[in-house]
């Protein structure tokens, strides 16, 4: 079930939290969204889930605008808020059964969605528990079946694995992976190498607005550039190879980085690749060529780079 986002804005006294922003999810995307604190992620995420009132623009879940549809759209969706807000006195397997009649689902399959959400999220061993007794990472675990118990179309997770351990994290990653296939997830999160590990695509919010949409393989392009490369050249002279670098017609610039271990780094012209330049050359002067890498541009710095102000 698609997910349009049109010239969204929500203001809260004299800032602006969100500023008309706009963008789509289709079904089968897990789209990340990224931001720094107070940019906007969560109250984003509260109006899609109609947690909060739409201020000005739209949001069409499968093509409806939610406004016009009496909060229905909401069983669609399965929202993980932050702060995972959750009754700390009732029991786990209470609680998951209170949520899936909440949210429609038949009585006679509660109980098989219950064990299913808890084998999938990891709480076996703690399922008898109350919430209040159970640890941070547990708490999330809650909040993660919770929000799929009635197996939604939409999936909505605001920082999903915050306090999980390691190995939950590549459990619950591979889950939403999983889910991503079939289902529109969006999902926030500060850490970026989860977004390389479970996101299609991302989307980068500073101070309301959006300020990078793309798959992360455009994003580093649209950073980068031209190309760098990395490179180690053994049996030939230092400077040698460096003048021979630096005069292959698709080099920019060419400098050593490593004068022992004879390395290199080679900026290419735009447009152009330097790789297959360079094997040609080694190959002529007889050099043994041990490394030749892409420097690609860290998701990190592109964060920096677009949030920094
Ligand atoms: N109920 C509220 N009343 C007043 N201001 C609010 C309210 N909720 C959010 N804000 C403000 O709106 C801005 C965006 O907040 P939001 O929670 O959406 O950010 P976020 O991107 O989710 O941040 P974080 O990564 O820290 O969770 C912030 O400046 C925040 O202080």
């Amino acid at each position: 079930m698609d997910v349009q986002i049109e010239k969204l804005t929500k203001t809260y006294g004299p800032q602006t939290a969100v500023n008309n922003i706009s963008f789509d999810v289709k079904t089968g995307e897990v789209l990340g969204f990224l931001g720094p604190n107070g940019a906007g992620k969560s109250t984003t995420m509260k109006m899609i889930t109609g947690f909060i009132g739409i201020e000005k623009g739209d949001i069409r879940i499968g093509g409806k605008s939610v406004t016009d549809t009496n909060g229905d759209f909401k069983q669609h969706i399965g929202y993980l808020p932050e702060n995972n807000p959750l009754y700390l006195d009732m029991p786990i397997m209470d609680y998951l059964e209170f949520c899936a009649s909440l949210q429609g689902v038949e009585k006679a399959k509660i109980n098989s969605r219950i064990r299913e959400m808890i084998g999938v999220c990891g709480l076996d061993r703690e399922k008898h528990k109350k919430i209040g007794e159970l640890s941070k990472g547990y708490r999330q675990r809650v909040g993660l079946a919770q929000a799929m118990i009635h197996d939604p179309e939409i999936l909505v997770l605001d920082e999903p694995t915050t306090g999980l351990d390691p190995n939950q994290i590549i459990e619950i990653r591979k889950l939403i992976r999983d889910l991503g296939k079939e289902k529109t997830v969006i999902l926030s999160t500060h850490i970026l190498p989860e977004v390389e590990a479970t996101c299609d695509r991302i989307l980068i919010i500073n101070r309301g607005n959006i300020v990078a949409d793309g798959t992360p393989e455009t994003l580093r392009k649209q950073a980068q550039g031209n190309e760098v490369l990395k490179l180690q050249i053994e049996d030939g002279d230092t400077g040698n190879i460096l003048e021979s670098l630096n005069a292959l017609d698709t080099v920019a610039t060419a400098a050593i980085i490593g004068q022992e271990e004879n390395l290199f780094e080679v900026q290419s012209m735009a447009d152009t690749s330097s790789r297959r330049k360079i094997f040609d050359l080694c190959v002529e002067k007889k050099w043994v060529l041990t490394q030749l890498t892409p420097l690609e541009t860290k998701l990190e710095d592109i964060f920096r780079n677009l949030t920094l102000n």
